[in-house]
């Protein structure tokens, strides 16, 4: 089978013919226009584009924030669009880890009860989601952190806690909007290593929207969207994306310079 064949039979998320209209006749709005995309368990995706074109509507398609109007979304091999509010409900709990760019995080709560949360939430028992909440905290530089609150951390820290609370059921895809947006750029590149890292030693699905070609480096495919279309697509080795290599930021710059050029938000 081909590279894109096996993407679709395989892929940890499935997203065919998908379609978002916003509102009705004369003011709606086509956000998506029949997008085809799979992706690889185990991969790195960034999806770019100028602003209204879609691109946080396709995330949050993606993984049950949104219902298409039209088109089929799979995660796991479970088809989304079918699936009652509750059942979505509980398929983004256990199936999608979030990365936000404000973090979200819960103030009251310790960097290790944050973490904990989600497991919780499922139900499951306080000691052993103490300790994957541990293990997640390990896994980002943050052990010795776990029994401070959010406002005790910096934003960079903040942000290794929100990935670990992304982390920690070990989910099919993460869903990381702008996760950097809020960063500096040294601690960006921590996080996007933490990210990288998350894909290439523990197997993570990671779907990330963002503005910075720097960021979008990271990922070893970037989509490009204009008008609610995949326009474009730039692939990178591994390897590249390991290091985020300057000649795939400026190819990837490059291209957002033309689609920035000739995208324009339509009304339909
Ligand atoms: N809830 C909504 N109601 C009506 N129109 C919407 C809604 N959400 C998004 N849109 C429209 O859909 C289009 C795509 O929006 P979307 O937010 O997905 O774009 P984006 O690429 O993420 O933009 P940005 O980079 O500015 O965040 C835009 O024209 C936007 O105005």
């Amino acid at each position: 089978m081909v590279n894109a064949e096996k993407e679709r039979h395989g892929g940890a998320l499935v997203l065919e013919g998908v379609t978002r209209r916003y509102g009705h006749r004369r003011g709606a709005v086509q956000a998506l226009r029949g997008v085809d995309v799979a992706l690889a368990r185990g991969s790195f995706t960034a999806v770019m584009g100028p602003s209204g074109s879609g691109k946080s509507t396709l995330l949050q398609c993606a993984v049950g924030l949104d219902r298409p109007t039209a088109g089929s979304v799979r995660i796991a091999e479970k088809e989304l669009t079918r699936m009652g509010r509750r059942a979505l409900t509980r398929l983004r709990r256990e199936r999608v880890g979030f990365v936000f760019q404000s973090f979200n995080l819960l103030p009251a709560l310790t960097a290790e009860q944050n973490v904990a949360l989600p497991l919780r939430l499922a139900g499951g028992a306080t000691r052993r989601a103490r300790d994957s909440a541990r293990e997640a905290l390990a896994r980002v530089g943050l052990a010795h952190r776990a029994h401070r609150r959010p406002a005790e951390l910096s934003g960079g820290q903040q942000q290794r806690v929100a990935l670990a609370r992304a982390l920690v059921t070990e989910p099919e895809v993460i869903c990381a909007d702008e996760p950097t947006g809020a960063l500096d750029p040294a601690t960006a590149e921590e996080v996007l290593a933490l990210l990288r890292q998350s894909v290439d030693e523990l197997g993570a699905t990671v779907l990330m929207v963002t503005h910075d070609p720097a960021a979008a480096a990271h990922a070893d495919r970037v989509l490009f969207l204009a008008n609610g279309l995949l326009v474009d697509e730039y692939r990178g080795t591994a390897e590249e994306a390991r290091s985020a290599r300057a000649g795939a930021v400026t190819d990837i710059a490059r291209r957002m310079r033309t689609l920035t050029r000739t995208g324009t938000e339509v009304a339909v």
